[in-house]
């Protein structure tokens, strides 16, 4: 367990809850002191002398104060480390996930990581701020009670002790019990979580197709295993709380019937009996809170593992150290083989050379890996094999900061920050002036666009740039890209088609992008794919073609084959066009 809280939370902050487990435990063993002390307090008062009595409250007093503020310094104490707790957790989740492979991030593991930075992270701070107390006294105050029956009657002690390992078997039997039920109620309930997120997230594609929550299969599937884990806690855990319950009050029943034998048989008094009773009631309840506690317990447990895995995680690797900036700007693949860690091979024994300040257009089938070759230029993954270099140096050796601030990259998908136009454009280059922000946004023609907009350049876009169309999410993203004023430009070409207004406007922003940079685009426009210096044809995760268009086309091969494809289908799209006009 220490282990594991050294992992997780690192070695300050473990050292920081060993140290509010020590107050906690001060505390504990005080209030174990001040029930103790009930026994030569309450033998005194029913015994024939009352007034012998004095002394004993006074060091009552003495020691219920002393437990007040032993318990209000492990209170406050115990508070401040959650919060710091929550801080630390949350900042080493960060650190330690914007190091991973992108690889890493799949929906599954993404729906997980935010339930465990929220929830989760919640769950192990109020273990820490309400578990740790409540969990000494389950302990520590059973165990100074024994010890002060012991200086009182070494048989109804001996009872006590012999009642403490069988409460513990009990405690650890219910625990397993429960354990196995949490993990997979867990498991349910991450898995419900995903779906629930899927679901709202894609409304729109579900209502598009008539999908309401019921007929949403895998939500539905989702909710019922949850259901049914549910009630697998329930039929399971209640014997098992029970199960500890009856043997705690068991054991208070044999140390009673012990007391009330010793006491018949003369050898214990009748204020002794009360007193040690009432140690007794003292010396059960905590344990039996302890079965409600060791559920809380069990769950911040569970989710310290979840974090441990998490943290475990391979980091993309840095280099030790740091390799001196390129001075070319080439992109070159040698050799580069690739799979996403599903068994199947997407790039196999790849080469590839993007000359500086030339323009390569990947062209091949869907599928065929295209977008995976700038993934690996912009270092997503790590190639499994051969090296790709970036003006003559392997990615590896040069640090995110790096290789992305030699890199512009403009994919299909587009993700604008939940911010304002300007600051989306900006995060292109955060040191640009407000004039180089606005003069990026012109050539794009993102002006246009703020002009309509009452806020202006201060209009906020939404959540992943919702408040804009397609076509205006590709022309803030374009002016990104052109702020960064990047030597080399990887670029996967839209494919759906765009307005005339917007696709003029992406054109134009695109030649200034472009212009005397090294390009590798994922080509799917005729005229991008026409006027590049060199054409590589994919196939199978392999360049099966090479050459400029006129090269390829008079090869007669797969290129040729796909041209003659494209010009035919665009050709369709011309005559249904003007058919429809005319
Ligand atoms: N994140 C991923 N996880 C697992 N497999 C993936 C992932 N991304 C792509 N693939 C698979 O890798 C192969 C190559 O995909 P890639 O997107 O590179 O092809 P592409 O040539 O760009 O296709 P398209 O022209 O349709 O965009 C495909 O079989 C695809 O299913």
């Amino acid at each position: 367990m220490n282990a594991l809280l050294t992992r997780v939370l690192g070695r300050e902050q473990t050292e920081g809850l060993h140290r509010v487990l020590l107050w906690a435990a001060l505390a504990a063993a005080l209030q174990g002191v001040a029930y103790a002390l009930l026994v030569p307090l309450l033998t005194r008062l029913l015994g024939d002398d009352p007034d012998a009595a004095w002394p004993w409250v006074a060091a009552l007093a003495a020691a219920t104060v002393a437990y007040g503020a032993v318990a209000f310094t492990a209170a406050v104490r115990g508070n401040r480390f959650s919060a710091d707790l929550g801080r630390t957790l949350h900042h080493r989740i960060g650190d330690h996930v914007v190091a991973l492979p992108l690889g890493w991030f799949d929906g599954e593991r993404t729906g997980a990581l935010g339930q465990l930075a929220g929830q989760g992270v919640v769950q192990v701070m109020n273990a820490a701020a309400n578990l740790l107390r409540p969990l000494c006294i389950a302990f520590v105050t059973p165990a100074v009670v024994v010890l002060a029956t012991f200086a009182f009657d070494w048989r109804l002690a001996l009872a006590m002790l012999v009642a403490a390992p069988v409460a513990a078997v009990a405690y650890r039997w219910s625990g397993r019990l429960m354990s196995r039920v949490d993990r997979q109620s867990h498991a349910a309930a991450a898995e419900t979580a995903d779906r629930l997120v899927e679901f709202a997230r894609h409304q729109p594609a579900l209502r598009a197709f008539g999908r309401t929550a019921e007929d949403h299969e895998l939500l539905d599937a989702a909710l019922r295993e949850q259901h049914a884990k549910a009630r697998a806690a329930v039929r399971v855990g209640v014997p098992g709380i029970a199960g500890f319950a009856l043997a705690v009050q068991l054991c208070f029943t044999c140390v009673l019937l012990l007391g009330t034998v010793l006491a018949l048989g003369g050898s214990v008094g009748a204020g002794e009996l009360i007193a040690v009773l009432v140690l007794a009631v003292r010396f059960v309840e905590p344990m039996g809170a302890a079965a409600e506690l060791g559920g809380s317990l069990r769950m911040a447990r569970g989710t310290l593992e979840r974090l441990d895995e998490v943290l475990a995680a391979d980091p993309l690797p840095q280099p030790a150290t740091t390799a001196p900036l390129p001075e070319t700007y080439g992109i070159e693949l040698d050799g580069v083989s690739f799979g996403y860690g599903d068994g199947r091979t997407v790039l196999d024994g790849l080469d590839l050379r993007v000359p500086a300040g030339h323009t390569v257009a990947l062209v091949g089938p869907s599928g065929s890996g295209k977008t995976t070759v700038t993934r690996l230029i912009a270092r997503f993954w790590d190639a499994t094999g051969g090296t790709v270099r970036v003006g003559g140096a392997d990615v590896r050796d040069l640090t995110t900061d790096q290789l992305m601030s030699r890199l512009a990259m403009v994919f299909q998908d587009v993700y604008l920050f939940a911010g304002t136009i300007e600051g989306n454009i900006r995060a292109g280059r955060e040191d640009a002036t407000d004039e180089e922000v606005r003069e990026a946004g012109r050539i794009a023609r993102v002006d246009e666009i703020t002009e309509r907009l009452p806020d202006g350049w201060a209009a906020r876009v939404g959540e992943g740039g919702a408040a804009l169309s397609g076509g205006e999410r590709q022309r803030v993203s374009l002016a990104r890209a052109l702020l960064k004023r990047a030597p080399v430009v990887l670029l996967d070409e839209a494919t759906s088609a765009l307005d005339a207004e917007n696709e003029a406007a992406i054109q134009q922003a695109l030649d200034v992008l472009t212009a005397d940079r090294t390009v590798l685009v994922v080509a799917h426009r005729l005229d991008t794919v026409r006027g590049a210096d060199l054409i590589a044809f994919l196939e199978d995760g392999r360049v099966v073609e090479r050459g400029t268009h006129e090269e390829l086309l008079a090869l007669g091969g797969r290129y040729a084959a796909f041209w003659g494809e494209r010009e035919q289908a665009s050709g369709w799209r011309l005559a249904a066009r003007s058919q429809t006009r005319g």
